[in-house]
């Protein structure tokens, strides 16, 4: 037995086992027409099963009677192979697609030395290699094990066994072994699309999961109004939604304006049709056109294909245009075209493209003084104010703050997988006379802090800005028209009213540190400078 690297010279194999009688080596032509055929083979398809058919019968074809065989390392196990193509006059059915122990077989050989391994002639008496007494019983003479190295990693073998004492090992053995390196790229080329159906698979079984997530997360969502101010605008929403009329919604930021809107779509004919919210505040000036319209290729700089506008992406739909007092001169004006003539151009573009688009537009803006001041159309006003919708801030729906706040905490605490909290009264008290300048988002992302603050059953309060104090306090002695005293006698009677509101207690949710919105480390140290006793006090 030799194993072997590199092409012997032409009839001069060294073997073990005795001289064998060698046959022509192919000449360069029919070397060049084989390798050139192989790489077809390797580029024509990724489909592994194929390449590998050709290259086998390409094999036989120029060898004759040779077995090719394929194996290919096993991804659970390195230790095993698998039979991936089998080409074999003399076996018709192999077994494709099993596995075998590297251990002993002239492949593991191969894998081992990253060489060739040559049996020649086979011994089937006095096998040293598994594969010996098989391949001799078919009638075949040597075998060779080509490694198939692709970047240094080596993906499996090839095996070619030839008749015997037809010279077919030498004369094959270069053009053998290049072919091992096209069949190495075939395989890789294979792994990397098994890899990426792989991938595949799990990102469309991920995509599935988080799909049910947003529709579970939907179906858990809701719009509270129970509020008689919310219910009055709730109301205003059915109805109008049906109409198709365009709907103009008002209030302070972080009302629920978009949550309106949607709620506007879904009551409409149009629900199953898209809803797009665009936010006009939130896109530089420069390109709202474009992201509203769309664009033709070539427009502007980087415009290097057509892309639609968010008018033709709601086509059939609803367009939620938030922040619409940002809209610039030249957004109003094609703003107005669409409102009127149902048709938008895109950036660089001629035709007229027809839209079929319920628009809801949103503003925190006084548009009546915009228009007075001439900052803003007022032929666009007028069509967009049609059926203006007044969302109340939530400091003036006092009774709505513990169903929201209620429905808030049980969703974020499911997302949590706990169960919500309990809420103490004092901690609902001090939320109610908080003035929530953030409206509904501020609650919503106070409440997720404090949940997250809360590991237990009772939700504690963190600190609320200090403008909590001046709400959350029974009415100062001193009527507000009375000017203030000295600095620090206010702030000594401040601390002592806090303290005497929590019944002396500086720590916890309902302690003074959390209603004055200090740390109680912070506190203490003021009751110290201002020598203010600590202990229980009558409220
Ligand atoms: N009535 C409500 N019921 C449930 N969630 C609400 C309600 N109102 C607002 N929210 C929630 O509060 C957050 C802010 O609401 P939204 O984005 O609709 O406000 P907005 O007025 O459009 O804000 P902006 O003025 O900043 O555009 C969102 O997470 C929304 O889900």
């Amino acid at each position: 037995m030799v194993e072997h690297g590199t092409r012997p010279g032409p009839r001069s194999l060294p073997v073990v086992g005795g001289p064998v009688n060698f046959g022509p080596a192919p000449t360069d032509d029919v070397h060049r027409k084989i390798v050139e055929e192989a790489i077809e083979a390797v580029l024509s398809t990724v489909d592994l099963r194929a390449v590998l058919d050709r290259t086998g019968q390409l094999l036989r074809r120029h060898f004759g009677e040779t077995r090719v065989a394929i194996h290919r390392v096993s991804a659970e196990d390195a230790t095993r192979a698998e039979v991936v193509l089998v080409s074999d006059p003399r076996q018709p059915s192999p077994e494709l697609g099993t596995t075998f122990p590297l251990a002993g077989s002239a492949a593991g050989k191969a894998i081992q030395d990253r060489r060739p391994c040559v049996i020649d002639p086979l011994q089937p008496k006095a096998p040293r290699y598994r594969d010996e007494p098989l391949l001799a019983a078919y009638g075949y003479g040597s075998l060779v094990s080509f490694p198939l190295v692709f970047e240094n990693e080596i993906l499996g073998t090839l095996d070619i066994a030839h008749p015997p004492a037809e010279g077919l090992l030498d004369c094959c053995f270069e053009v053998a072994r290049q072919v091992a390196h096209l069949v190495a790229i075939a395989l890789h080329n294979s792994l990397m699309v098994e890899e990426v159906q792989r991938l595949n698979r799990l990102l469309g079984k991920e995509n599935a999961l988080l799909k049910e997530e947003i529709r579970q997360i939907k179906r858990d969502s809701r719009y509270v109004a129970e509020s008689e101010a919310m219910r009055a605008v709730v109301e205003r929403v059915r109805l109008v939604a049906p109409s198709g009329s365009t709907v103009l919604v008002r209030g302070e930021t972080g009302t629920g304006k978009e949550g309106l809107a949607r709620m506007v779509h879904e009551f409409s004919p149009r629900f199953n049709a898209p809803f797009v919210p665009v936010n006009l505040g939130a896109i530089p000036e420069g390109l709202i056109e474009s992201e509203l319209f769309g664009h033709e290729k070539g427009a502007f700089t980087g415009a290097s294909r057509r892309r639609a506008g968010r008018f033709e992406q709601a086509d059939g739909g609803t367009l939620f245009l938030d922040e619409v007092g940002d809209a610039p001169p030249s957004v109003q004006v094609r703003l107005l075209r669409v409102l009127q003539e149902r048709v938008v151009e895109r950036v660089g573009g001629t035709e007229p493209v027809k839209v079929d688009v319920r628009v809801v537009a949103a503003t925190n803006r006084n548009l009546e003084e915009m228009v007075a001041r001439g900052t803003f159309r007022a032929d666009l006003y007028y069509r967009l104010a049609v059926f203006p919708i007044e969302l109340p801030p939530l400091r003036e729906r006092r009774d709505e703050l513990r169903p929201l706040a209620t429905y808030f905490l049980t969703r974020q605490a499911a997302l949590m997988h706990r169960r919500p909290p309990r809420v103490g009264e004092d901690v609902w008290r001090a939320l109610e006379a908080y003035d929530w300048p953030g409206n509904v988002r501020e609650l919503e992302n106070f409440l997720q802090r404090a949940l997250i603050l809360s590991p237990g059953p009772e939700l504690a309060m963190p600190e609320l800005p200090a403008s909590a104090l001046r709400a959350a306090l029974p009415a100062a002695a001193t009527p507000a028209s009375e000017p203030p005293g000295p600095f620090e006698d206010e702030v000594r009677h401040l601390i002592e009213r806090a303290l005497s509101h929590c019944g002396g207690r500086v720590y916890g949710p309902s302690g003074a540190a959390a209603l004055l919105g200090l740390r109680p480390t912070t506190l203490q140290g003021k009751m110290k400078k201002y020598g203010i006793a600590p202990g229980p006090r009558s409220a």
